[in-house]
């Protein structure tokens, strides 16, 4: 029996596995997670390499089908839609950060941060107004026009974060997005990152070994050999 997710929850999965293979070769990598994030909650998942952390955020944000169990964002069971419709949904309301950052080096930091929108067939004036507004919040409206190449690595993952959130989504997904800045960069990088998770009330859930951004967490969970622990 699965139980139903909380009606505030932001993101819910119960009883989630994922299996790669069939047979005495099969890879376990999730078994059996259930977790909830809530609106404004940054919740961090640590866990030593290939204890599933990677695999645990594709099932979430629905860029895998879990083996067994069920996902839902908010109300919506996105183990229950079709490819198209999860497809749909995550553009809506899932935004990603990448730890090595994913930017189009021949964009701009504003063109790259406009992804979303286009994808979203977004007015072409509201992109530029949203586009702005995003830069703005991670501190770089002075370097709308520069290309990832002429950027600091902290400056690439705050345009990374800026993308992530300009379609105002429900969720962020974000995959050690320290993993690649010192210490300093990195602290900080997490500092704005936890700041915009609270004021945009979105649901974060971010993974990582960097003890830096486990005590930025409002939450965290552990993760060994695919189970929370
Ligand atoms: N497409 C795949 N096919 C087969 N096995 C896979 C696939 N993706 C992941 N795995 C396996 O599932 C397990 C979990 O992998 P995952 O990448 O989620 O770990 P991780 O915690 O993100 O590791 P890291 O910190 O090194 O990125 C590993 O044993 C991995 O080899």
């Amino acid at each position: 029996m699965t139980a139903a997710p909380s009606t505030t929850a932001a993101l819910a999965a119960r009883e989630v596995t994922r299996t790669f293979g069939t047979g005495p070769g099969a890879v376990h990598g999730l078994r059996g997670v259930s977790l909830t994030v809530d609106p404004g909650e940054l919740l961090v998942v640590r866990g030593p390499s290939g204890s599933g952390k990677t695999t645990l955020l594709n099932v979430l944000g629905g860029l895998d089908a879990p083996s067994s169990g069920r996902v839902w964002l908010g109300a919506r069971e996105l183990t229950a839609m079709r490819p198209d419709e999860v497809i749909a949904v995550r553009r809506e309301e899932v935004g990603y950060v990448f730890q090595a950052f994913g930017l189009l080096p021949v964009l701009s930091a504003a063109e790259n941060v406009e992804v979303p929108l286009r994808l979203r067939r977004t007015a072409p004036r509201e992109r530029a107004r949203r586009v702005a507004e995003a830069l703005d919040r991670v501190g770089l409206a002075d370097h709308a026009a520069q290309r990832p190449y002429e950027l600091s690595g902290g400056q690439q993952q705050r345009v990374g974060i800026a993308r992530a959130l300009v379609a105002a989504p429900r969720v962020l997904l974000a995959d050690e997005p320290t993993g690649q800045l010192d210490s300093a960069t990195a602290r900080r990088v997490m500092d704005l990152l936890r700041e915009l998770v609270h004021t945009e009330r979105v649901a974060a859930v971010v993974t990582t070994h960097d003890p830096e951004l486990v005590a930025r967490a409002d939450r965290v969970v552990d993760l060994h050999d695919g189970e929370l622990v």
